[in-house]
């Protein structure tokens, strides 16, 4: 599995200085637009821009199985998954309306549904194999599968930035999929599962004390070295999962800005990041979930989201309500007047 070279972003040279003065020349107090220069700095630096722009917006929706749904730990069927699947190509979704709003192209992978679709033009077809294995048992993926699904990431990703994108943000489809993104964050956060670990679609007390249990038999079985990255994926992760994490490796290296969404998408960039740390850098993180261990989860990535509106149904859907925010960072970095050319005065 190649691992991407990602450049740190340089927050000290010339260009953040540059940045740094044109914002603070704007016609506000200093300051006052909060997170919003943070991010216009950061835009900045990404694009290597004191004048940056957003181009061909895309949302890629990775859809997978796991293995694991048969143990009872999300109150939904696996069946769903597929279901949604063609919910988001008949665009009644969620992230469908949501996209659409945002104008960002949306595009449905199948990464490894446990369902043979017809071939379809808006579903990309990246499937690795029909679900992952049920990893209480046994790791959910050969380390083969693994590498497959990430590098099909990076090519997906790839192929968006060779056709003109600057940003891209990633959502996920995969019923169980919260069991996967617990269990890798207690494993590379060496945090205990009970902290990581939430109610997901719904689930009750004793659904979520079931899931806890069954996360804690499968870590217990698999003990895993925690520096051991790509085995770590191997074993607990989901084939949308890897599949964003190589997305997000690839859009760093290509210094296109990525969206994160919530709790799963979180845990793919947990998995990238500790494989290739800089691709923070290239991060904006657009909401923190309702699903508990999410909020845990941005403070061990050291990152403050833009919105915080318990939303926990990932699908890239924070992603995109995010959106909008990152344009108008954009936007007033571009758009609005300095003190000197509007001819206000600063302060006294
Ligand atoms: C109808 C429906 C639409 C969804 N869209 C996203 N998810 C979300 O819920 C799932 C994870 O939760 P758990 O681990 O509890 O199964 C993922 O598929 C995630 O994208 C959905 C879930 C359902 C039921
Ligand atoms: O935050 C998320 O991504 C999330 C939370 C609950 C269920 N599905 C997704």
């Amino acid at each position: 599995m190649r691992i991407p070279d990602i450049l740190p972003l340089n927050q000290t040279g010339e260009l953040a200085q540059a940045l740094a003065a044109s914002i603070d020349h704007k016609t506000k107090p200093l300051g006052a637009l909060g997170q919003l220069e943070k991010l216009a700095l950061q835009i900045g630096l990404v694009q290597q821009s004191c004048t940056p722009g957003l181009q061909r917006p895309v949302m890629l929706v990775f859809a997978a199985d796991h293995g694991i749904a048969e143990t009872g730990v999300s109150p939904f069927p696996q069946a769903v998954t597929q279901q949604m699947v063609l919910n988001f190509l008949a665009g009644g979704a969620a992230i469908n309306v949501f996209a659409r709003q945002a104008g960002m192209q949306l595009r449905v992978v199948d990464a490894g549904v446990n369902h043979v679709f017809e071939p379809c033009p808006a579903l990309i077809d990246a499937k690795v194999a029909m679900g992952t294995a049920n990893f209480l048992h046994s790791p959910a993926m050969t380390a083969a599968q693994c590498a497959t699904a990430v590098q099909r990431g990076m090519a997906l990703a790839s192929a968006e930035i060779e056709a003109g994108t600057n940003i891209l943000a990633f959502g996920e489809m995969g019923i169980a999929n919260t069991s996967s993104a617990a269990a890798l964050m207690s494993v590379l956060c060496e945090l205990p599962v009970h902290q990581c670990a939430g109610r997901g679609t719904g689930l009750d007390d004793v659904g979520l004390q079931h899931k806890i249990s069954i996360i804690e038999q499968a870590l217990a079985h698999h003990a895993l070295p925690r520096d051991d990255v790509k085995q770590v994926l191997a074993t607990l992760g989901g084939f949308e999962i890897a599949m964003m994490a190589g997305a997000m490796l690839a859009s760093a290296e290509r210094r296109a800005l990525i969206i994160v969404d919530g709790f799963i998408a979180s845990s793919a960039l947990l998995v990238a990041a500790r494989l290739q740390p800089a691709v923070l850098d290239y991060c904006v993180f657009a909401h923190c979930s309702g699903e508990a261990g999410h909020r845990l989860l941005l403070s061990q990535l050291g990152t403050r989201p833009l919105l915080d509106l318990g939303l926990r149904l990932g699908e890239g859907t924070g992603a995109a309500l995010a959106y909008p925010l990152v344009q108008a960072a954009v936007n007033f970095l571009n758009e609005m007047a300095s003190f000197a050319s509007a001819q206000v005065s600063g302060p006294a």
